[in-house]
């Protein structure tokens, strides 16, 4: 009543002050009707103060229903990020519905304030302002459900590219070291178009809201005018076509625009916000956390299945995956042999989803290849380090911290302990340059070791460790509990190891065992006698070094005498011929 009150004196005052004061030569009388108005507004302030109060006492009780429940989900969920996220979107639901409290019952009181004021005034200014007030307010209230949608599908995609982002940006090291930017833009790029498309759209039924905002509050000013002569012409004195003038301009317009923009933006964030809120869990304490993480594979599905993959690197190139067939099992071992260039990486590539097929489905543990990116790792030939604790390198696939003793377990099977203690256990920090080329893969090996991803794809990705410490390596990853096992080999080692073989030969292919295949594939057949060592019946070493640091590894196929060569750090030694070395003696320190 107070608010409703200061509203009516807001034109009435003024226009008795005008006709029946100021106009009509009696200024005291002008000055008592405006201390009056005056009086209004110290009033009317008294009562948007015990409005507060009243407010409280409304939104508070809402407030701690919604926090009774968020509390409850988060900890049946045990998940205390989740919860201090919903918390505070508490908050904002809480003032967000204050504020709409406060803008609705303003302009209701406002308007009946300013309506029979008009009314007092004379009926004639009701019947100007009116209509157009009118119009205004059902156009605001036709607006709303239509853009109550658009800003929820405009705060959705706002939220998807601020998830997107959120897991783009720190990953940008990895992004580069794995070639995905061009995936990764055009992801992202889907993204923010999503995203401009809902803005624009909202864009335009905004405009809507703004004309209902000229249409009933800035509409009857101009009619006022306009019609100010015809008005006094009917016997409107002067002082009211000024208190109708107050009543639009002081109070049913600001009234109206705290009306639109309170309820237009506000009231559909608010909507947003409680819906997520009053939302049901999505599971119990005993859902997987794989749930979370992503869309569910099918159990009994193959971990990975190819049909009628081809592939070519532009339109008119040939293909260098050709209408592939294959399925593999889940914990298997498969070895992907062929001549350098044929197409191993590349289908490593495909399989991690980093390049698309140009025809046919490629399927991870059920899921299509594209949503399966928690279900992969790919282990390229560049181990990728970053300078930071070793322990973060080796986490950094895993969503949580992991614990020491499960990192020291997984360094012990890839076989990384010895460097894990050489650099001083797991918080020692790694200087990517200082490490050897094997020392980084060992790194590399052990962070995918550790990620939940169930399918290893290492392409290539032991080539720098000796073939014990690749064997080690490959091992851990065959006897991971559900792990499946990828592995474009390099040395015959690694393919005798996998449980089956995929030659790769030009458009075809074979698939099958060692033996099958040394009995079956002359290509097969060809890349194995070019790996095995030629026997010699001279086992005299090729090269021998005396007085070097360390021997590095002793490997390497196709090299004169015993089939080996060795690579040593330290200073230059004394390079020997084949044979004695005493008896031939140095030959010199080209080594
Ligand atoms: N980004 C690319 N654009 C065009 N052609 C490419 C691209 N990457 C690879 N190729 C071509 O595709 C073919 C297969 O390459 P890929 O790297 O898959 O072979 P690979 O069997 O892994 O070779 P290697 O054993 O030498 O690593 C090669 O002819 C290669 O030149």
């Amino acid at each position: 009543m107070l608010e409703t009150g200061q509203t009516f004196l807001t034109g009435y005052a003024p226009a008795r002050a005008l006709d029946e004061g100021f106009l009509a030569g009696r200024p005291e009388a002008g000055l008592g009707w405006l201390a009056v108005a005056g009086l209004g507004v110290v009033l009317g302030a008294y009562g948007t103060a015990r409005v507060y109060a009243a407010v409280a006492a409304l939104v508070e009780p809402l407030r701690d229903r919604l926090v009774a429940r968020v509390v409850a989900r988060g900890v049946r969920e045990a998940d205390g990020g989740a919860l201090s996220g919903l918390t505070q979107q508490v908050e904002i639901a809480r003032d967000t519905f204050a504020g709409l409290v406060m803008v609705s019952r303003s302009f209701l009181f406002t308007a009946v304030g300013a309506l029979v004021g008009l009314f007092s005034l004379d009926p004639l200014l009701l019947l100007v302002v009116g209509p157009p007030l009118l119009a205004g307010v059902a156009l605001f209230a036709a607006t709303l459900r239509p853009l109550a949608r658009r800003q929820e599908a405009f705060l959705v995609a706002d939220e998807a590219l601020a998830d997107d982002l959120g897991a783009v940006c720190p990953g940008l090291r990895d992004i580069t070291a794995s070639g995905a930017e061009a995936r990764v833009a055009a992801d992202t790029g889907r993204r923010i178009d999503a995203e401009f498309r809902t803005a624009r759209s909202l864009a335009r039924w905004n405009v809507l809201r703004v004309a209902s905002l000229a249409v009933g509050g800035q509409l009857p000013i101009v009619l006022l005018l306009v019609a100010a002569p015809w008005l006094l012409a009917h016997g409107v004195t002067t002082g009211a076509l000024v208190g109708a003038l107050a009543y639009v301009t002081q109070s049913l317009l600001p009234a109206l625009r705290n009306l639109v923009h309170g309820l237009g933006t506000s009231g559909s964030r608010l909507v947003v916000v409680l819906r997520r809120l009053v939302r049901e869990p999505a599971g119990t304490s005993d859902t997987p956390p794989c749930a979370r993480s992503g869309p569910e594979p099918t159990p009994e599905a193959p971990a990975l299945s190819l049909t009628s993959v081809t592939f070519a690197y532009g339109p008119a190139a040939a293909p260098v995956i050709d209408d592939l067939d294959l399925t593999l099992p889940t914990g298997a071992h498969l070895a992907v042999v062929g001549p350098s260039g044929i197409g191993k990486s590349t289908l490593t590539a495909l399989l991690a989803g980093l390049l698309q097929p140009r025809d046919g489905t490629i399927r991870v543990c059920g899921l299509p290849v594209a949503e399966a990116a928690a279900r992969r790792v790919l282990i390229p030939q560049e181990a990728y380090v970053f300078t930071g604790p070793l322990a973060e390198n080796l986490g950094h696939l895993r969503p949580d911290p992991v614990p020491e003793a499960e990192l020291l377990t997984a360094a012990e099977a890839v076989g990384l302990t010895p460097l894990l203690e050489a650099l001083g256990g797991p918080s020692a920090p790694v200087d990517p340059a200082a490490l050897s080329s094997g020392e980084r893969q060992l790194i590399a090996l052990t962070r995918a070791y550790l990620s939940p991803a169930p399918v290893a794809l290492l392409d290539e990705a032991t080539c720098h460790l000796d073939p014990v410490a690749e064997e080690r390596a490959e091992r851990a990853f065959a006897a991971r509990p559900g792990g499946t096992l990828v592995v474009v080999a390099h040395r015959i080692s690694s393919a005798r190891r996998a449980d089956r073989v995929l030659v790769m030969d030009g458009r075809r292919t074979a698939y099958g065992t060692h033996d099958e295949l040394v009995r079956g594939c002359a290509p097969y057949r060809d890349l194995v006698g070019g790996w095995t060592p030629v026997p010699s019946a001279r086992s005299q070493p090729a090269l021998a070094l005396r007085d070097a640091d360390r021997v590095d590894a002793v490997a390497g196929p196709g090299l004169a005498g015993d089939g080996r060569h060795v690579v040593a750090h330290g200073p230059v030694g004394q390079v020997q011929a084949p044979g004695d070395l005493r008896d031939r003696g140095p030959l010199g320190g080209q080594g």
